[in-house]
């Protein structure tokens, strides 16, 4: 990955944050899932009046790549104010694709600042999985 691919996945983050669906937290979201082949799925915050039905940013995304049967994927880019890590739900969500995905991090207020970049692995590293039924 070289910095201007870095640089389209960060925009496709921050561009799909824009339609993020979130009047109850007023916290937007972005994610763009790269697939393996370098193709960019990507998904915002979706929130309800039922908190509970709300999906995060990253498990939009990577449904969507899942829907479109890519299944094998090398990065997510996560574009939100502060750059926070992923949730706990969205860790285990991604680890049952992709345990080692990386996941860069951008703060949506300083989009040209500083990025995070960690391995799923570090961010999560005892996932519920196949081998625990
Ligand atoms: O990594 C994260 C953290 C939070 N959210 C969403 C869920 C909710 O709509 C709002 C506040 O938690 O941000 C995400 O989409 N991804
Ligand atoms: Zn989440």
């Amino acid at each position: 990955m070289d910095s201007r691919e870095l640089s389209r996945w960060i925009e496709a983050a921050l561009r799909c944050r824009e339609n993020a669906y979130a009047p109850y937290s007023r916290f937007a979201v972005g994610a763009a899932l790269v697939t393996a082949g370098g193709d960019l799925f990507t998904g915002c915050n979706i929130e309800n009046a039922s908190f509970g039905g709300t999906i995060c940013a990253e498990r939009v995304a990577a449904s969507a790549a899942i829907a479109a049967g890519q299944r094998k994927w090398q990065a997510i880019v996560l574009a939100l104010s502060g750059g926070g890590p992923p949730c706990g739900i969205c860790r285990q969500f991604l680890s049952e694709f992709a345990p080692d995905l990386r996941i860069y991090r951008v703060d949506a207020d300083n989009p040209q600042g500083e990025y995070q970049a960690d391995s799923l692995a570090d961010l999560y590293p005892h996932p519920f999985s196949r081998h625990d039924l």
